[in-house]
């Protein structure tokens, strides 16, 4: 983190000063601040068929969005909140503030710079970023931007074992301090937009840094993928599924790794239980952003549920429809330790590269650290239930 970053509590206000500065000198942020105007911005930047990829199921995204309305903020008043703390303890980790960037594959159909963007903003910021296995940069490449930032490993489970724990070795190895294992996705949805524009990245090779790196991918190959880029997608497709996967061979991951272990993508409150079981360190609330199931529940209107099974036994974070500060503030008085930011981060690398993802990350920690503070709390710990009004249920 920067070294006038370091200091959160003025966090939230440094960041409008500086703001209403650069105003009177006639500079306006570069970017739309209201998400709602972000997201209309980066769409109608990026070509059809990458504006089609980063949507999905409009009624699911929608009702992840709407569910953070079904709950409000009572604020408290005449409390000390002149020094603020955001930052969290999961599993003895120390995040600087209790946002990750959510794993999101494929960034070079987004933008040039892709996942390497990202990581610098990433680093410049102080926010952990969790990279997807189907990053259009390498574990190693990322890593090397990112300095002591904290950055965890997103896998996608193949068919190949062998394959699945080198991934794990090099994140290891890159130092990677988690390994998020995302179970929403053994196949792909139907997913409309990109049936209709015909449209699949991995096809055309993007996405595949970490296979195409891999020495267990390479050595399945009968020539390297510079040489044969179609043989490799190829092999690429026949191992990337796998609905096989079942909740036994989670043992194998923890014998290939000493790293914690989050399930992403669990809403069931009896699957939190199965990850308990099955010796999981964290779970991550999630319907992928309304992405694989459409007509899932919102992940908000899950996480309750979730937090109670899990009985204080593992850390739950969450993510799907996080926008703004008060979104954050809500997850994590239902029980999130930490939340992850998706598109919104991808909103500011379409439209500005490394810069983009740094001024929304800046807006977003300004908002939570100024909305956490105008209810009434000075720390993130301090949040609970008794911070919202379940408006259903008041009416
Ligand atoms: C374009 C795109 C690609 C994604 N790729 C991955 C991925 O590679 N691995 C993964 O676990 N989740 C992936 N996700 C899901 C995100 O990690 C996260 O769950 C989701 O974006 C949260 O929803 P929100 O963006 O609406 O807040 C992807 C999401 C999007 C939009
Ligand atoms: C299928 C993945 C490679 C990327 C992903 O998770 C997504 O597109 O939602």
């Amino acid at each position: 983190m920067k070294d006038d970053q370091k200091s959160m509590p003025s966090y939230g206000l440094g960041r409008q000063m500086q703001v209403y500065m650069q105003g009177l000198q006639g500079q306006l942020p570069s970017l739309p601040v209201a998400p709602e105007a972000l997201e209309q911005q980066a769409i109608a930047h990026l070509s059809q068929k990458a504006s089609g990829y980063l949507a999905g199921m409009e009624d699911t995204m929608q009702a992840n969005l709407r569910a953070f309305q079904h709950w409000s903020i009572l604020p408290r008043m005449l409390r000390d909140v002149s020094q603020r703390q955001l930052s969290t303890t999961i599993l003895g980790m120390q995040l600087p503030v209790p946002l990750l960037l959510a794993p999101i594959g494929v960034q070079s159909i987004i933008h040039l710079e892709a996942e390497i963007a990202v990581a610098r903003a990433a680093h410049a910021t102080g926010v952990p970023m969790i990279l997807s296995t189907a990053s259009s940069r390498s574990i190693e490449a990322v890593a090397q931007e990112l300095g002591n930032t904290p950055r965890w490993f997103q896998l996608y489970w193949s068919k190949n074992p062998d394959l699945n724990a080198s991934f794990v070795r090099r994140a290891e190895q890159a130092g990677y301090s988690a390994i998020v294992v995302t179970l929403d996705t053994r196949l792909l949805s139907w997913r409309e937009q990109d049936i209709q524009n015909a449209y699949l990245p991995f096809l055309l090779g993007e996405g595949l840094a970490n296979y195409f790196s891999d020495p267990v991918f390479r050595q399945a190959l009968a020539q390297p993928p510079e040489e044969n880029p179609g043989m490799a997608i190829r092999y690429f497709i026949d191992i990337f599924l796998n609905p096989s996967l079942t909740w036994d061979q989670l043992s194998f991951l923890r014998q290939h790794t000493s790293l914690p272990i989050f399930l992403k993508g669990i809403l069931h409150p009896d699957d939190a239980r199965l990850a308990i079981d099955a010796g999981m360190d964290g779970i991550i609330v999630s319907n992928h952003g309304g992405r694989q199931v459409g007509g899932s529940r919102a992940a908000l209107d899950a996480l309750p549920a979730v937090v109670e099974a899990a009985n204080g036994q593992l850390p739950i974070l969450f993510d799907s429809g996080i926008r703004r500060g008060s979104d954050v503030l809500k997850a994590i008085a239902l029980g999130a330790k930490a939340v992850l930011l998706g598109r919104p981060y991808i909103w500011g690398l379409a439209l500005g590269g490394e810069a983009g993802v740094q001024q929304v990350l800046q807006n977003l920690l300004a908002d939570l650290d100024l909305t956490l503070a105008v209810s009434g709390f000075s720390s993130i710990s301090q949040l609970d239930a008794s911070l919202l009004v379940n408006e259903r249920l008041a009416q």
